[in-house]
């Protein structure tokens, strides 16, 4: 598995606020879809083109267009919808399927409870987003669903992960057998024993849409 980690001021800027517990909801939602766009720029580094042939008003010109079939976005819910936004408005041609899923608090295991994908994902680049990569269990769990329907070219946007996450994701990842490639905003220090991101921002769900 690849792993890139935006390495740019600004995206630590916006962290930083996005992690202040002073931050609220409305500006947490803002900053959320201000930092997926800024990641999604490395995010879509390889994705597919294919020459289109215009004309501009002085000549003739072959430039580049998104090749068919069109990316597949896939947010990850509750809060990788706070990551949508951003991503569809650099990749307003790609579908959107979505994955429900939560963590049991206690013992971090993961279950799906929405499931609403394209039929297949042969041929088509998947982005997966989600916020917060932590034991990793959602996501190696939501790229067995993808793989399980074709998917052969995956890459995740989180804004944050702990190591241990990414370790475990990376592990499962050889046995899931498909290219995956990982951007995250930031590696932080580690889990704590309830399995949140240290320093994190505690809990991404209930800091974007309250606690349920
Ligand atoms: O790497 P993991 O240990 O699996 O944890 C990460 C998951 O936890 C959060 O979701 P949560 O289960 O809290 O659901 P929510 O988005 O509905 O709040 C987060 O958005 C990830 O999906
Ligand atoms: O720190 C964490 C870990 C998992 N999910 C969150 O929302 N925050
Ligand atoms: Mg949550």
């Amino acid at each position: 598995m690849q792993v890139h980690v935006a390495d740019h001021p600004l995206i630590k800027h916006k962290l930083t606020y996005l992690r202040d517990e002073r931050t609220d909801s409305p500006t947490f939602r803002r900053l959320a879809e201000e930092l997926v766009t800024l990641l999604a720029y490395e995010a879509t580094r390889e994705v597919r083109t294919e020459p289109f042939p215009i004309r501009t008003p002085v000549a003739e010109t072959t430039g580049v267009k998104l090749a068919n079939p069109k990316p597949v976005i896939v947010p990850i819910l509750r809060a990788g919808l706070g990551m949508l936004e951003g991503m569809v408005r650099l990749l307003p041609s790609a579908e959107v399927g979505f994955l429900g899923m939560v963590r049991d608090e206690e013992t971090l295991e993961v279950s799906a409870y929405a499931n609403r994908l394209p039929e297949t994902l042969r041929g088509r680049q998947v982005f997966v987003v989600d916020p917060m990569l932590a034991t990793g269990h959602t996501l190696v769990m939501a790229f067995e669903f993808l793989r399980d329907l074709g998917a052969d070219d995956i890459t995740a946007v989180c804004l944050l992960a702990a190591p241990e996450g990414i370790q475990n994701v990376q592990e499962a990842v050889k046995d899931i057998g498909i290219p995956v490639t990982l951007v995250v905003g930031s590696v932080d220090e580690r889990l704590d024993e309830r399995g949140y991101i240290v320093p994190g921002l505690g809990d991404a769900g209930d800091r974007l849409y309250g606690v349920v």
